[in-house]
């Protein structure tokens, strides 16, 4: 298996709440225990995972330009910026990171609102209702399809 695969880790607004914040759709666990447990999990898969939670949107679209040439894939829950954001779909489709979507809960099981992403069509995979789960999966599937693209 390849070496250093660099993965950004994106949270948007309100994920800092986690723990505290509706526990019964998003879980007890803290944002920073489950952070931890992923930078544990990416150390065992030869890769590094880099994190930034903001609730600014241009907080998110820069942490995404910056990815340019520095990161190999991005896993991100955009929050409720994936019902809104155009500009961090444009983000996205400018540095051409492959990424994949995470949502704690399973937004097409809660209100309409939450049924559209701005992002999902242009994401190499969408991970819903699963909880913390859903990151360990996306992790293991970046990993995964970044080992499988052969290097000179
Ligand atoms: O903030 C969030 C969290 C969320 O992305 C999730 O992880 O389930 C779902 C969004 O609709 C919501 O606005």
């Amino acid at each position: 298996m390849s070496t250093n695969l660099r993965i950004l880790l994106l949270n948007g607004p309100n994920l800092n709440m986690l723990g505290k914040r509706e526990p019964q759709i998003y879980g007890a666990a803290t944002l920073p225990q489950i952070v931890d447990g992923l930078i544990a999990h990416a150390k065992e898969l030869n890769a590094t995972l880099t994190h930034l939670q903001s609730n600014a949107e241009h907080e998110l679209i820069n942490a995404i330009q910056q990815s340019l040439g520095q990161q190999d894939f991005i896993i991100i829950n955009p929050g409720a910026y994936t019902h809104t954001s155009v500009a961090i779909r444009d983000a996205l489709l400018a540095v051409a990171i492959p990424f994949i979507e995470v949502h704690l809960s399973n937004v097409h099981a809660r209100e309409e609102f939450r049924r559209h992403s701005y992002l999902s069509d242009i994401a190499k995979g969408v991970i819903c209702g699963l909880g913390a789960k859903g990151y360990h999966y996306a992790l293991e599937s970046a990993v995964s399809s970044l080992s499988t693209i052969p290097s000179n």
